[in-house]
């Protein structure tokens, strides 16, 4: 066992969002382990994608900061934040319909090589070879590589999200903020998404998930906290947070099995 204290990659440091008179997000303090999972659960208006907002730079906090790795996210651009090496899976998959699945998923690898703004699909051809069978390996692990000719937008919901979650993670990010990853997937889906989104944790990706789904929470989670009328009520292990009778009230009564 090394006592070497483990490395805080994202802290939301005293956090707070008001939206006029409502208090969206208050007093939160989020800290994230390089190379964990970590799950935020909790009721409807809780507070979670407020927070993934926050986050990435799409909401301004009405006070606090966050800090990824060192560097104040906080006031910075989202796609700075982006190429600072955080990627994000929306509820609502943003992908190019109109363009074959296979250019969908290589697109975001040309930027991650260029640079987001400097996107030039023909600038090398043996990169663009490289790039071409990258995303033809990531289209496998995800499932869809018997698409890969077809238009993104003729996918089911499903696959589109798996498609978007392709485009994250072919961008490498140093963290992964994935939104309800699994919403409208059947349980296959779910179970592949499960299963490909642990073995990425073994490539040491640090991951922040919101999920409704406590089958995929406690699949996944190294550490969880919940958020309910936007405070924090604990953070901490799965079976810490299974038994904690603050979150069993939250949920109304109702269990986190
Ligand atoms: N842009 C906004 N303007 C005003 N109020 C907002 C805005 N976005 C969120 N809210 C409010 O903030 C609170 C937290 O919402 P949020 O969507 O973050 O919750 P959530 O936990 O993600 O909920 P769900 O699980 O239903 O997606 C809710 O009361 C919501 O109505």
């Amino acid at each position: 066992m090394s006592d070497t204290p483990p490395n805080i990659i994202l802290h939301a440091a005293d956090v707070h969002k008001n939206f006029g008179g409502l208090r969206a997000l208050s007093d939160i303090d989020l800290q994230i382990e390089e190379g964990k999972t970590h799950a935020i659960i909790g009721p409807n208006g809780a507070g979670k994608s407020t927070l993934l907002n926050v986050i990435i730079g799409r909401i301004p906090p009405s006070s606090g900061a966050v800090i990824f790795d060192g560097t104040v996210l906080t006031g910075k651009a989202p796609y700075e934040i982006n190429q600072l090496g955080i990627s994000r899976v929306f509820q609502t998959p943003e992908i190019f319909p109109d363009l074959p699945v296979l250019q969908n998923v290589m697109a975001p690898a040309f930027a991650r090589r260029d640079g987001a703004f400097r996107i030039n699909m023909f600038r090398s051809v043996d990169s663009e070879t490289e790039i071409r069978e990258e995303a033809e390996d990531m289209l496998n692990d995800i499932g869809l590589h018997g698409r890969r000719g077809d238009h993104a937008g003729s996918l089911s919901r499903g696959d589109k999200r798996r498609l978007e979650l392709a485009m994250c993670l072919i961008q490498r990010p140093r963290l992964l903020l994935l939104d309800e990853p699994t919403a409208g997937m059947s349980r296959h889906d779910t179970n592949s998404t499960i299963d490909l989104l642990r073995k990425i944790k073994l490539g040491g990706m640090t991951k922040v998930i919101i999920e409704h789904d406590m089958h995929v929470v406690f699949s996944l989670a190294d550490r969880i906290s919940v958020l309910a009328q936007g405070r924090i009520i604990a953070s901490g292990l799965p079976q810490e947070i299974k038994e904690d009778p603050r979150v069993q009230e939250a949920y109304l009564g109702g269990s986190v099995e």
